[in-house]
């Protein structure tokens, strides 16, 4: 095939990917009663507990650092969700998916990872998630992942996951296609479940090896938020017993994306990057050091 053919071939693709999807997203939306009208807005005081509000409109890194910890570098963790807010979007949930049972539906799932889940952007909370990254993802990435494009998030994919007996069990190890990720816990009741950390890394260095600091793991609790660069490799452990449901936005930044393109060889939010310009600096000081000392050991010989 020559270039151009392929070159419209590839667009043309593209263009119809779009497009179906568009018109899989109408189908859903006109077709599909909601349940829980209240979530399709954001109202911030009953979708919130008041420790987040607080830190959000006080906007500094004080405030977001006196309700976060950071139990290893570049993870933050923090109470988010209030547990009327975790329920309505439960029952949201179940009640989509027994309209998609019902209806003899094929939904289409959050990624290629999960084979039970749902996209809650598909069935009309796109808006209300849009508020969500731009309101409040948003300005904590700005002052926490500047360098990844925390700033300038400019579009999301939101979706759920589902762990447990008749789900799916367990999440192997993976970066996400996001600048940023909010993952957080709806429910229910459930043992295991674990994420475990293991490094940011960058294209090039995706499978290299991790350092002990980078091993970190964390178990979820209900309305709690894990905070992470897409970047960060992880992957949830086996959902031993009960339910397990997480609210994950996949927030992206497309100056970010663009900027990378021209950005080829040093990554400073890559854990190998800087392990490796580290060593560098470290063999050339050892060098110039020995140099020096030869030097001095010829002039007083
Ligand atoms: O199961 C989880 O909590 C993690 C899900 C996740 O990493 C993802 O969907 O990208
Ligand atoms: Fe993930």
């Amino acid at each position: 095939m020559g270039f151009w053919n392929f070159f419209i071939t590839f667009f043309l693709n593209g263009f119809y990917q779009v497009q179906r999807h568009r018109e899989y997203r109408q189908k859903i939306i006109s077709n599909y009663q909601p349940l829980n009208r209240e979530l399709y807005a954001m109202h911030p005081s009953t979708f919130f507990v008041p420790s987040f509000i607080k830190a959000i409109s006080d906007n500094t890194e004080e405030s977001f650092r006196s309700i976060m910890s950071e139990p290893s570098p570049g993870v933050f963790t923090f109470e988010m969700l209030q547990p009327q807010f975790c329920n309505l979007l439960l029952s949201e949930v179940e009640n989509f998916e027994k309209w998609v049972n019902d209806a003899k539906f094929r939904i289409m799932r959050p990624n290629t990872m999960n084979k039970y889940g749902a996209v809650l952007d598909d069935f009309g909370l796109e808006t209300m998630l849009d508020k969500l990254m731009d309101g409040f993802v948003r300005p904590i990435s700005k002052v926490f992942f500047p360098e990844v494009g925390g700033s300038t998030l400019d579009s999301h994919h939101g979706f759920v996951v589902e762990y447990g007996k008749d789900r799916d069990v367990d999440l192997g190890f993976h970066v996400d296609d996001s600048e940023v990720t909010l993952n957080v816990c709806l429910g229910k009741q459930f043992s295991g479940g674990e994420l475990f950390f293991r490094g940011t890394r960058c294209d090039k260095h995706v499978n290299t090896g991790s350092q002990s600091e980078e091993i970190f793991d964390y178990s979820h609790v209900p309305g709690g938020a894990v905070l992470h660069r897409g970047r960060h490799r992880h992957g949830a452990r086996a959902t031993t017993s009960g339910h397990r449901i997480n609210l994950l936005l996949w927030c992206r930044s497309s100056v970010f994306r663009e900027m990378k393109k021209y950005q080829k060889d040093f990554s400073n939010w890559c854990g190998e990057c800087l392990r490796e310009k580290k060593e560098r600096q470290r063999l050339s000081i050892a060098s110039a050091k020995s140099e020096l000392l030869r030097k001095d050991g010829e002039s007083t010989a």
